[in-house]
C-alpha cells in the first residue's frame, strides 16, 4: 500500500510524523517494502530541510521533542511537488510509482487546478483521496470519475518550522464517502466498522491511523461531521480574527457570545432550509471548544495575523452560497466574509 500525504504544513506533517514513527516500530510496516509513506512538500527547499535535518515532533506543547528521519525509515520518503526527482534520496531512484491513497492536507486556497493536474499523474484508476480541508467546497472541482473520500478531524497541530510540529490538541478524525458533499463516483465498500476490518485502502488506512495513536473513525455519515465542524468554525474563525483574540476569549462577554449565537441560528436555519441535519447540541459544542483551545490561535486569525489568504469562502462563504440555493438570506455569514475579505490590501494578500 502506498499513502501520499500531500502538503507539508502543520497537519501534514502531524500525520506523517506520527504514522512515520508508528511504521518504524511495528514490523507489519518496517518489514513490508510494499508499503510506502510518502510526503509531498509544495517547496524542494522544506523537502530538502526535512532530509536534511529530519523532523521535530512533539506529542504536545511542553512534550519531549521526537527526532524523525524519514529516510531511515523503510518505506518512507520526502520530496516536493515542484521536483521529479527525489535527488537527496538516490537510491530511492525516481518517483514514478503511483499513490493508492492520497491524504490531502493543503488549505481550501490551494487546491486549483494545477494541483488537480499534478494529483492526475499521482493516481491510478483506483487511487482514493482524502480531503482534510476545513469548510465546505460547493463548487465542482473535482472529477466525477475520482473516488474522493473526507476528513473531518479535530486533531490540533502546529507546525513551528518547516521541519518542527507540535500535536496541540487532540481530537477525532472521521472518513466518509465524498459522493454526496463532491458528486464524486466515491463508494463507501471497502471497510465496515472499525472492529470489522475488511481488506481495503480506507481500512488500511484506519488500521494505520489508529495504530499510530489517532482515534480513526469510518463515518457512515461524513455530512452530518463536515456540517458540526463547518458550523463551529463559521462562528469561532472570523470572530476571532476580526476581534483579534484568543478562542477562549470569545466567551469574556455577553455581548460577544449572543453575535456568535446569531451565526449560530442563521447557520442552523440555513441548513433547515437545505434539509440538511443539524443537532441544537452543537452549540455547546462550540462554546466547549473555545473552552477547551481557550489560549489557541484560530487558523483564521493566524492566517490573518501572518498576511496570508484566509479559508473564510469555504467557511462561511459556504454557508452563504447554501442560503442562496434556497433563495434566502444569511446576512451575519456574508458581512463576515465581506469584514474578512475588507481587511488591509497586505492582510488579504
Ligand atoms: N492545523 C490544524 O490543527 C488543523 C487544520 N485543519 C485544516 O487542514 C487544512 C490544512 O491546515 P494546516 O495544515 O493547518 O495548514 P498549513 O498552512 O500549515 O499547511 C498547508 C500546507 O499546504 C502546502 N501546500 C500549498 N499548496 C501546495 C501544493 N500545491 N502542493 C503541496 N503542498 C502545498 C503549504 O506549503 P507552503 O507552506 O510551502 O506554502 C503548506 O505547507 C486546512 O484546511 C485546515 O483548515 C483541520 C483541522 C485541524
Ligand atoms: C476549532 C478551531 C476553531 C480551533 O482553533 C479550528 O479548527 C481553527 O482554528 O480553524
Amino acid at each position: 500500500m502506498r499513502i501520499d500525504i500531500v502538503g507539508g504544513g502543520s497537519l501534514g506533517l502531524l500525520f506523517f510524523s506520527k504514522l512515520a514513527l508508528s511504521w518504524q516500530t511495528d514490523s507489519e510496516y518496517s518489514g513490508a517494502q510494499s508499503h510506502k509513506l510518502h510526503l509531498w512538500t509544495r517547496t524542494k527547499a522544506q523537502a530538502e530541510y526535512i532530509r536534511e535535518e529530519g523532523i521535530a515532533f512533539q506529542e504536545g506543547q511542553d512534550q519531549p521533542v521526537h527526532s524523525l528521519v524519514p529516510h531511515s525509515i523503510p518505506g518512507c520518503l520526502v520530496a516536493a511537488v515542484e521536483e521529479s526527482v527525489l535527488t537527496a534520496n538516490s537510491d530511492q531512484g525516481i518517483i514514478t510509482e503511483k499513490a493508492d491513497l492520497i491524504l490531502l492536507t493543503v488549505k481550501q486556497q490551494h487546491i486549483h487546478s494545477e494541483l488537480i493536474q499534478w494529483l492526475s499523474e499521482r493516481m491510478h484508476k483506483d487511487t482514493l483521496i482524502i480531503t482534510m480541508q476545513n469548510g465546505l467546497r460547493t463548487d465542482s472541482i473535482w472529477p466525477g470519475a475520482w473516488q474522493v473520500y473526507v476528513g473531518v478531524t479535530t486533531e490540533g497541530a502546529k507546525k513551528l518550522s518547516p521541519v518542527s510540529v507540535v500535536h496541540s490538541g487532540h481530537g477525532q478524525t472521521y472518513i466518509g464517502n465524498g459522493a454526496t458533499l463532491y458528486g464524486s463516483s466515491a463508494v463507501c465498500g471497502q471497510a465496515t466498522t472499525m472492529d470489522g476490518y475488511e481488506e481495503g485502502t480506507i481500512a488500511f488506512l484506519l488500521k494505520s491511523l489508529t495504530k499510530a495513536g489517532f482515534i480513526a473513525t469510518l463515518s457512515k455519515d461524513i455530512e452530518i461531521e463536515v456540517y458540526r465542524k463547518l458550523t463551529i468554525n463559521a462562528v469561532i474563525n472570523p470572530l476571532t480574527a476580526l476581534w483579534r483574540v484568543s478562542n477562549g476569549e470569545l466567551l469574556a462577554s455577553e455581548a460577544r457570545i449572543a453575535i456568535m449565537r446569531q451565526l449560530f441560528d442563521e447557520a442552523i436555519a440555513v441548513y433547515g432550509k437545505n434539509d440538511i441535519g443539524w443537532s441544537e447540541a452543537w452549540w455547546n459544542d462550540i462554546l466547549q471548544v473555545c473552552r477547551a483551545t481557550a489560549s489557541n490561535t484560530s487558523s483564521m486569525l493566524a492566517d490573518v495575523l501572518n498576511h496570508r489568504s484566509t479559508e473564510i469562502d469555504w467557511i462561511n462563504g459556504a454557508i452563504v452560497g447554501l442560503a442562496q440555493r434556497v433563495q434566502i438570506e444569511a446576512p451575519a455569514h456574508e458581512w463576515m466574509c465581506k469584514l474578512i475579505e475588507s481587511l488591509t490590501v497586505e492582510e488579504a494578500d
